[in-house]
């Protein structure tokens, strides 16, 4: 069997997304999600001009031969852009095996482990009041575990606060959008946030925020442990983690549980924070993490150290990541929970899945492979159009993290 051919097809029904298809001459194909949020074009040109020629005539059943020859063949590992071309031709031949074994991807990975897949929708706000009032749409809606962010007094904009409460979009100009911050307005307004929410809706729920990057070591153990009479479910991305040396500092302030892993790439940007235990949730995802055969290795060390998987799963994951996702999620047996922000209509009609939502859940269907496709020629009625994910500055103009 061979691959005979493999394209990329890059659509923009409400945001972009790149998707690599790679066609078999047994009529089989298999879709791969290969969206980098902002930076979409050069996983593209990294696909068409340097991947795709490697990959004709090769057998689309060798996926660790093809994942290692990628890998190591390319001589500069890792990285955003490579691991995103690598995953995406990972996930592809993985749903080209399913579809040659007429099974769904869970079960090629070791079969079912639960039910359903727990998500997290994602609650906002201008202020508490509002936040709190989308908390409860939440809940009505059947979700058992919220992501709550709100607006903060003095600060025209804040990461995580839409317009739109369904469908949050934060790459939206044509170039980068500037917003202010400070953290010591954040850390003063973030706990009241919690407590009303506690107060209007008890315990039950699951409670999770995300720092977006922004805190010091020592402020984000100031935060972790503010936090603890509300009893997150996890504290997110608190400080940026390229040195993940730096988390051990915050684990000794705090007992909220920690999550961080959305912007890695592999197992070498998370291998002391899971085997010292600093995390209890590791958030790489399969698109950006060198595909299933890479995460399914972060997972597996994470299981040994006790610490579970939190995907990321922003609207700038594709359907073919979640479907992706869904598939690891109902079989890796240290699963915590998934991030699910719903994409629109129109994306979900350019790719067609199965997966459902019902009750706080996702279910993956029993369609072969990772059960979503793309509808080409629907596609094609979206052209790319340049977006960037916005910049951050301090008050005094100082370049920050967004
Ligand atoms: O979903 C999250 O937790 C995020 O932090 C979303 C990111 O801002 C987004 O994926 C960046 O492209
Ligand atoms: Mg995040």
């Amino acid at each position: 069997m061979k691959i005979i051919d493999a394209k990329v097809i890059v659509s923009c029904p409400g945001r972009n997304f790149v998707t690599l298809k790679i066609i078999t001459d047994e009529g089989v194909h298999g879709i791969g999600d290969a969206t980098l949020n902002g930076r979409e074009m050069a996983v593209v040109a990294y696909l068409e001009d340097h991947v795709i020629p490697c990959l004709i005539g090769r057998d689309p059943q060798q996926i660790e031969d093809i994942w290692q020859y990628l890998y190591r063949g390319c001589y500069w590992r890792r990285g955003a852009v490579t691991m995103t071309a690598i995953a995406a031709v990972d996930v592809a031949l993985w749903d080209i095996k399913g579809k040659l074994a007429n099974m769904p991807l869970y079960q090629l990975l070791g079969g079912r482990s639960r039910e359903g897949v727990m998500v997290y929708g994602h609650a906002n706000g201008a202020d508490i009041g509002e936040t709190t009032e989308e908390v409860g749409r939440y809940l009505d809606m059947g979700y058992k575990a919220i992501r709550a962010q709100c607006g903060i007094p003095g600060l025209p904009s804040t990461y995580g606060v839409s317009g739109d409460k369904m469908f949050y979009e934060p790459a939206n100009a044509d170039l980068p959008e500037e917003n202010v911050w400070s953290t010591e307005k954040y850390l003063n307004h973030v706990p009241k946030l919690f407590e009303r929410l506690r107060d209007s809706y008890g315990f039950d729920v699951h409670l999770l925020h995300d720092c977006h990057h922004r805190l010091s070591p020592i402020e984000a153990g100031r935060l972790g442990k503010d936090l603890e009479p509300y009893r997150l479910f996890w504290l997110e991305d608190t400080v940026p983690a390229e040195l993940q040396e730096r988390f051990r500092l915050i684990r000794h302030h705090t007992t909220t549980p920690l999550a961080v892993g959305e912007v890695f790439n592999s197992i070498y940007d998370c291998h002391t924070l899971i085997s010292e235990q600093l995390i209890d949730y590791i958030r790489s995802t399969i698109v950006h993490t060198g595909g299933i055969s890479h995460v399914r290795r972060i997972a597996a060390l994470a299981e040994i150290y006790n610490v579970r998987t939190g995907f990321h799963g922003a609207t700038d994951l594709s359907p073919v990541s979640m479907g992706a996702a869904l598939h690891f999620d109902t079989w890796v047996p240290n699963f915590g929970i998934q991030e699910y922000m719903r994409h629109t209509d129109a994306t979900d009609e350019v790719f067609p899945s199965d997966y459902l939502f019902e009750d706080g859940y996702l279910k993956v269907g029993d369609a072969p492979g990772h059960g979503v496709d793309i509808d080409e020629s629907l596609a094609a009625k979206y052209p790319y159009q340049r977006a960037y994910l916005p910049v951050n500055r301090l008050q005094d103009g100082t370049l920050f993290n967004w």
